[in-house]
C-alpha cells in the first residue's frame, strides 16, 4: 500500500489531531494564494513591515525581511504556534518531562551549559550539579594534560588529540573547533596543539589522522553515547592497537580515554573508567557538544576557559528561547519560517551560506541536527514520517539542508538557487573578522570585500532583474531570457558582532532550538533517530557474509541478485588481489603493491 493510501485509510479511522487539520493551517495554506500575488521586490520597499521584520538578541541582528511574508503571513504564522501548543512544549523540554516519547526520555541540553547554580530539573531531581561534576573533572584533566602533569607511557607531553566518534559524537565538536581554530584567543591557546576527528570507519580517515602523529605524543579520546556504534568501536580498537604497537598494551591506560553514557562498556574495552567522562541519557547524540562529547576534545585544544565561553554563548540564547516573546524570539522566528516556507510555501530544501570560512563546519553540522556540521541537527531530528503519536504524516517534515562558506558558494550552486530552484537561504555575517586583512592600496580590507558580498546577494535572489531592465542594459534579445533573474527568492540575514567562543555558542543555540520549533509545531519527534536502525541492521548481514567468504569460503546467499551480483564483484577483485599479495610475498614484491593492496 502507498503511503498517501495508507494515511488515508488510517486517517478513515479517526481524526489524527496533527497540525494539519487545525484551521490555523489551513488558514496558512489559503494564504499561500494572496502571497503569490506579490513579488518581494514590492514587499522590500514596505520599510514598515520590513522594520518589523528584524529584530536583535545579545548583539545578534536577524533580518527576515527578504522572506515571502508579510505581517500578517507572521500573525497566521504565530497562530498556528499557538494551535501547535508551542509555548507548552517548549515548557514542558525544559521542565525536562520526556517528550522524547519513543525513547522515554528528558530533552536537556540546555542543562548542559547552565550556570553552576541553575536548576533543571529531569526526573524530579536538578541535573546541573552533575553537569558540573563533570565539566570541573574535563577542567582537571584538560589542565592537567596541557600543562603536562599527565604525560604519556613515555614520559611525554601529550600534545595531540585524536577524537574518535561520528555523527554528533563527532560533527558538533569538529564545527566547534574549525570555528575557533582561528579565533585569535583560542588560537594562543591552542599554540603546539593539534586537534584531529577520526570519525568514518573507512581507513583512510585512520590514515589521514595519524599521519605525522607520534603515538608518544598522542592522546585518544573515545566519544560514543552507546559505546556500541560500529565505525566507533572498530576505530577505537584501531587507535588501539596503533598505541600498543607502537608503545606496549600497557600504554593504552595512558593514551586512551573515554566519553560515554555506558561506563561499563568503556571499562571493558579497557579504558580506565576514572579517564572515562560521563553523560547522560536526556542528551541527544546530535545535541551533545555541549556535554563531554565536545567539551572534553575542545578543552584540550583550548583550555577550558575558551570553552567555557562558547556554553555561555549558548546558555544565552537558551534563556532568550525559553523566555523572549515569541515575536522578538529568534528560535522562534527562524523555526516559524521555516515551516512556512516547507510546508506552504513548498521549498524543502534550505542552504546555509555563512560568510566566514571558520563556519565552514557549521552547515554539515546542521544537516544530521544542524551549522556547518549543524545539518546533522536537522536532517536527523526533522527527517520523519510519523507524528509524535505514531500517525502517518500526510505532510513532509524536514528541511533537505546544504551550504557552503561565502564566497565559495557563489563559484558553485549559486547559478541553481538564482535561476533554477528557489531554495530559501540563511545567510551569516560576522561583522569583525577573526583574522582582519587590509592590503595598502586595497579599496576595501578583505573582510569588506568577503562581506560585500553577504549583503549582496540577499537582494539579488529578492529583487532579481526583469527583462526590462535588461533592455534597458541594450542586452541582446537573444539574451534576454538567459540573463533575466526572477527573484522573489527568500532569505534570511543573521548579523554577528564577532565570531569568538561565546558567538558559536550563540549560533548552535539558535539553530538547535530552532529546529526543535520545527518539530513541534509539525507535532513530531525530533528527538528520536529510528530512521539509522535499518541500514545499521542491514549492513550486519554483509558483515556475516563478508567473514564466511574470507574466512571460510562460503559461497553468498540470503540477498538479492542485485546485492549478489555486486557482492560477488567485490570479492571476485579481492581474491585476485589477494592472489596478487600471496605472489608478491613469495617473491619479495609486496613493497611494489599499491598501499591500498597491502593491507588486505
Ligand atoms: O555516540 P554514539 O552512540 O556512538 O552514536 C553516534 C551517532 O549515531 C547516531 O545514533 C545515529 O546517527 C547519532 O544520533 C549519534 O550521534
Amino acid at each position: 500500500m502507498e503511503r498517501e493510501e495508507f494515511c488515508w485509510a488510517y486517517f478513515q479511522m479517526a481524526p489524527s489531531g496533527l497540525i494539519y487539520e487545525t484551521d490555523p493551517w489551513k488558514d496558512l495554506k489559503a494564504h499561500v494564494h494572496d502571497i503569490g500575488k506579490t513579488h518581494l521586490r514590492e514587499l522590500m520597499n514596505d520599510v514598515e513591515r520590513c522594520q518589523s521584520m528584524m529584530t536583535d538578541f545579545d548583539g545578534i541582528l536577524l533580518d527576515y525581511s527578504r522572506q515571502c511574508a508579510t505581517l500578517d503571513t507572521l500573525k497566521k504564522l504565530h497562530t498556528l504556534a499557538e494551535a501547535a501548543h508551542l509555548k507548552e512544549k517548549i515548557n514542558r523540554m525544559f521542565n525536562g518531562e520526556r517528550i522524547n516519547s519513543t525513547e522515554n526520555r528528558s530533552v536537556l541540553h540546555m542543562a548542559l551549559r547552565a550556570p553552576r547554580d541553575a536548576v533543571i530539573n529531569g526526573d524530579g531531581k536538578n541535573v546541573v550539579p552533575d553537569v558540573w561534576k563533570v565539566l570541573d573533572k574535563i577542567k582537571d584533566f584538560s589542565e592537567a594534560i596541557r600543562s603536562g602533569a599527565w604525560v604519556g607511557a613515555t614520559g611525554k607531553a601529550l600534545k595531540d588529540v585524536i577524537a574518535i566518534g561520528i555523527g554528533g559524537s563527532f560533527l558538533g565538536p569538529l564545527f566547534v573547533h574549525s570555528a575557533l581554530q582561528t579565533d585569535p584567543e583560542a588560537t594562543e591557546f591552542a599554540r603546539g596543539r593539534q586537534l584531529r576527528f577520526l570519525a568514518n570507519v573507512d581507513p583512510i580517515d585512520v590514515a589521514r589522522n595519524i599521519a605525522g602523529l607520534n603515538p608518544e605524543t598522542t592522546l585518544v579520546v573515545v566519544v560514543s553515547k552507546t559505546f556500541t556504534t560500529a565505525e566507533t568501536m572498530l576505530n577505537a580498537r584501531t587507535l588501539r592497537e596503533w598505541i600498543a604497537a607502537a608503545l606496549g598494551p600497557q600504554a593504552v591506560s595512558k593514551h586512551m580515554i573515554a566519553v560515554s553514557t555506558n561506563l561499563t562498556l568503556v571499562e571493558k574495552f579497557g579504558i580506565d573508567p576514572n579517564n572515562a567522562f560521563a553523560f547522560w541519557d536526556w542528551v541527544g547524540g546530535r545535541y551533545s557538544v555541549c556535554s563531554a562529547v565536545g567539551v572534553l576534545p575542545l578543552s584540550l585544544q583550548y583550555g577550558f576557559s575558551v570553552v567555557e565561553k562558547f556554553l555561555k554563548g549558548a546558555w544565552s540564547i537558551d534563556q532568550h528561547f525559553r523566555s523572549a516573546p515569541f515575536e522578538k524570539n529568534l528560535p522562534v522566528l527562524l523555526g516559524l519560517l521555516s515551516v512556512w516556507n516547507v510546508s506552504f510555501l513548498g521549498y524543502p530544501a534550505r542552504a546555509i551560506l555563512p560568510y566566514s570560512q571558520a563556519l565552514e563546519k557549521f552547515a554539515p553540522h546542521i544537516q544530521q541536527a544542524c551549522l556547518f556540521t549543524v545539518f546533522v541537527v536537522s536532517m536527523e531530528s526533522n527527517g520523519k514520517g510519523v507524528s509524535i503519536d505514531g500517525v502517518p504524516l500526510p505532510y513532509e517534515t524536514g528541511e533537505i539542508d546544504f551550504g557552503e562558506p561565502g564566497t565559495n558558494g557563489q563559484h558553485s550552486f549559486y547559478q541553481l538557487i538564482h535561476q533554477g530552484r528557489v531554495i530559501p537561504c540563511d545567510f551569516i555575517g560576522v561583522v569583525k573578522s577573526q583574522q582582519p586583512v587590509y592590503l595598502k592600496g586595497e579599496t576595501v580590507s578583505n573582510h569588506d570585500e568577503l562581506m560585500s558580498n553577504f549583503f549582496a546577494q540577499p537582494d539579488a535572489l529578492a529583487y532579481g532583474k526583469t527583462p526590462e531592465q535588461l533592455l534597458k542594459e541594450d542586452v541582446p534579445h537573444h539574451l534576454i531570457t538567459h540573463k533575466t533573474f526572477s527573484g522573489n527568492r527568500p532569505s534570511l540575514s543573521l548579523l554577528l558582532p564577532s565570531l569568538n567562543a561565546y558567538n558559536i555558542g550563540q549560533l548552535l543555540g539558535i539553530y538547535e532550538h530552532r529546529i526543535a520549533v520545527e518539530g513541534f509545531v509539525w507535532g513530531i519527534n525530533s528527538f528520536d533517530q529510528w530512521g539509522v536502525e535499518l541500514g545499521k541492521s542491514l549492513a550486519t548481514q554483509v558483515r556475516k557474509q563478508f567473514h564466511a567468504s574470507r574466512k571460510k569460503g562460503e559461497p553468498i546467499k540470503g540477498f538479492n541478485f542485485s546485492t549478489t551480483t555486486l557482492l560477488t564483484r567485490y570479492l571476485e577483485v579481492w581474491k585476485t588481489s589477494s592472489f596478487l599479495t600471496a605472489l608478491c610475498q613469495i617473491k619479495g614484491l609486496k613493497s611494489v603493491l599499491p598501499l591500498c593492496l597491502r593491507d588486505i
